[in-house]
C-alpha cells in the first residue's frame, strides 16, 4: 500500500473540506489545489500550493482551464507500476498526486434557478473537474477519488489506521461512485440541452432521458418467482416516499411487497384524519378514517375481511399497543406508519415474519411516472391531482347534503387509487364495497354491492365514486338498486344527459369532478 503524499483539492462546494484538508496536511499530506479552495485553506492556516505555481501556467480563460495541464493529469494516471511510466514521469518532472478531491460546478442548482440563462448553464459544466475524476477514477489501482464529502471523515480514519494509506477495495469503492457522479452529472447536462428547442424555448421532455437509480436491494424474485428482481430508489427521493423507509422488524421486502406497500402509503398519506389503507394486490380492499388508528382500522378491516389476509395495512397515524394488538390477530405481509409506541412495537415483536416499516409522512411527489412498455417507456406527471369541495359541480335537481359532500370526497380519494374501471361504495369515512380494474364499468359496480353484501355492509344511504364517466345509464341504474343516494364522477360522456337523468329519476345526487383518475 503506498502512502498519500500529495493530494488534489478543487472543489465547488466547500462544506467539510477545510477539516479534511486540516487532517491531511496533518498526516503530511502536500496539498495542491485551484483559485478558490487554494484560498480558503490559505486564509485558514493550511498548507497549499496553488495548482498555477504548480504547473506554471495561470487559471486561465474565466476558469475555463484551470487543471488541464500535464503536470496534473500525468500525475493522477500515470502508472506507479510501470517503469516506463514512471521514467517518462520522471523525464518530465511529474510527480505523483494520490489522491484527489473534486466536486463540480453546479450544473443542476444552475439550471433549477428561475433566473438561470442558456449562457449561465454552459458556464456551469465542469470541464477541468469531471476530467480529473475521470482520470483518477480511472487510475484507481494507485489513485484516491473523492466526490462526496460525507466520506471525508471516514477516509481520514482509514489513513490514521493504514499508515497514511487507502485499501485498494475502498479505492475501488471511490471509483465507481465517481464514474457513477460524472455520468449523472454528464447526463443532467445531456437531459438540459435535448430539451432545449432550436430557438431555445424549454419542452417539457427531452429527446434522450437520462436517469440514475440506486439498488436499495437484490430481490429473492420479482412479481413470481421464475423473474429476478431488485429494487432502485431516486438518488434524491421524493419527501414521505416509500423508498424513505426504516424496516424496524421482519423478513426481507419482496418485490410485490414494495409495490403494494407504495399502493398502500400513497393511499393513505392523503388523508388529513387518522386513517387506514389495507391493499390486495394493488388495490384497496379496506379503506377508513377514525378518531384514531385503531378505530379506522376496525372500519378498514369490515370492509372485507376475507381480501385483507395477506395484506399490506397502513397508517397515517402513530400505532399504539390497542392497534398492534388488532392488527396482529389478521394474517399480514407489512405493516407501515409514520410511528410506533413502545409497547406497540413489543406486541409485533412477537410476529417476526411481519414486516414493519416506518416512514415519515410528508407530502412530497415524484417528479414522473415511468411505465416500461415493450422496446419503449411511458413517462407522464404523476396524478397528484387534490379534488376540494369548490371543485364540485352539482347536475342533479337533488342536492347533495354536507355528510354525502364528505363521504363523497372520501369515496373519491379512495377510487383515486382503485385500478380502472374503479367503483368504490363509502358511508360516514369508511369504504363499504370496492369494484375494482373491470374492463366494464357496470361489473365493477356489480362487484362493489356484491362485496357489500358478502361483508354483511348496508348501503342505502351510501355514496358511490366512479374513477371515470358512465358511459351508459346502466351503472347508475346498480347503484340505485343498492339504495345508494349520492355519486361523484367525472362527467364528461356523450351520454351525460342519459346518465344525470338517471340519477334525477332514482332520486340521487350526482357530482361532477371534471376530473379522471383512471389507474392501470
Ligand atoms: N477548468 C479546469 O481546469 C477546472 N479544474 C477544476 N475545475 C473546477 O473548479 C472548481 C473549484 O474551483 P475553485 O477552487 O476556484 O473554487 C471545482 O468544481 C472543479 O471541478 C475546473 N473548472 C471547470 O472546468
Amino acid at each position: 500500500m503506498t502512502k498519500i503524499t500529495r493530494a488534489l483539492i478543487s472543489v465547488s462546494d466547500k462544506t467539510g473540506v477545510l477539516d479534511f484538508a486540516k487532517a491531511l496536511a496533518a498526516q503530511g499530506v502536500e496539498i495542491l489545489s485551484t483559485g478558490g479552495t487554494a484560498k480558503l485553506f490559505a486564509d485558514n492556516g493550511v498548507p497549499v500550493i496553488e495548482v498555477a505555481d504548480y504547473t506554471g501556467f495561470p487559471e486561465m480563460l474565466d476558469g475555463r482551464v484551470k487543471t488541464l495541464h500535464p503536470k496534473i493529469h500525468g500525475g493522477i494516471l500515470g502508472r506507479r507500476d510501470l517503469p516506463a511510466h514512471v521514467a517518462t514521469m520522471a523525464e518530465h518532472q511529474i510527480g505523483n498526486i494520490d489522491l484527489v478531491c473534486v466536486n463540480l460546478y453546479p450544473f443542476e442548482a444552475t439550471i433549477a434557478r428561475p433566473d438561470c440563462n442558456y449562457e449561465d448553464a454552459i458556464e456551469n459544466i465542469d470541464i477541468g473537474g469531471p476530467a480529473m475524476v475521470r482520470s483518477a477514477a480511472k487510475n484507481h489501482a494507485h489513485v484516491a477519488i473523492v466526490t462526496d464529502a460525507s466520506d471525508y471523515a471516514d477516509l481520514i480514519k482509514e489513513m490514521q489506521t493504514n499508515d497514511g494509506a487507502l485499501l485498494l477495495a475502498t479505492r475501488k469503492v471511490l471509483a465507481k461512485k465517481a464514474f457513477s457522479h460524472t455520468a449523472a452529472y454528464d447526463g443532467a447536462i445531456s437531459n438540459y440541452l435535448t430539451a432545449l428547442t432550436a430557438e431555445g424555448e424549454k419542452k417539457s421532455y427531452p429527446d434522450r432521458l437520462n436517469m440514475q437509480f440506486v439498488k436499495v436491494q437484490d430481490m429473492r424474485y420479482g412479481e413470481n418467482p421464475h423473474q429476478s428482481a431488485a429494487f432502485y430508489r431516486d438518488i434524491d427521493p421524493a419527501m414521505g416516499s416509500l423508498a424513505a423507509y426504516k424496516q424496524l422488524q421482519g423478513k426481507e421486502l419482496s418485490y410485490n411487497n414494495v409495490a403494494d406497500s407504495d399502493a398502500a402509503w400513497e393511499c393513505v398519506k392523503q388523508f388529513a384524519e387518522p386513517a387506514c389503507v389495507i391493499v390486495k394486490h394493488a388495490n384497496p380492499c379496506g379503506v377508513a378514517v377514525g378518531v384514531d388508528s385503531y378505530s379506522a382500522y376496525r372500519l378498514a378491516f369490515a370492509t372485507d375481511t376475507t381480501s385483507a389476509f395477506g395484506g399490506i395495512i397502513a397508517f397515517n397515524q402513530t400505532v399504539d399497543a390497542d392497534t398492534a394488538e388488532a392488527v396482529s390477530k389478521q394474517f399480514m405481509e407489512v405493516l407501515i406508519a409514520p410511528a410506533y409506541t413502545a409497547e406497540a412495537l413489543a406486541l409485533l415483536a412477537k410476529k417476526q415474519n411481519v414486516r414493519v416499516l416506518e416512514v415519515p409522512v410528508e407530502q412530497g411527489a415524484n417528479r414522473f411516472d415511468l411505465k416500461r412498455v415493450g422496446g419503449g417507456l411511458l413517462v407522464q406527471t404523476p396524478d397528484s391531482h387534490e379534488l376540494t369541495l369548490n371543485d364540485l359541480k352539482v347536475v342533479t335537481k337533488l342536492q347533495p347534503t354536507e355528510a354525502q359532500l364528505k363521504d363523497l370526497l372520501f369515496a373519491w380519494n379512495v377510487a383515486k387509487f382503485v385500478k380502472s374501471n374503479a367503483i368504490v361504495f363509502c358511508g360516514k369515512g369508511q369504504t363499504l364495497g370496492v369494484g375494482a380494474g373491470q374492463m366494464s364499468r357496470v361489473d365493477s359496480t356489480k362487484i362493489a354491492a356484491i362485496k357489500a353484501k358478502a361483508a354483511g355492509l348496508d348501503l342505502r344511504g351510501s355514496v358511490a365514486a366512479s374513477d371515470a364517466f358512465f358511459p351508459f345509464r346502466d351503472g347508475v341504474d346498480v347503484i340505485a338498486e343498492n339504495g345508494v343516494s349520492a355519486i361523484i364522477q367525472p362527467g364528461g360522456s356523450v351520454r351525460d344527459d342519459e346518465v344525470i337523468a338517471a340519477a334525477d329519476e332514482h332520486g340521487i345526487a350526482m357530482v361532477v369532478t371534471g376530473i379522471r383518475h383512471f389507474r392501470h
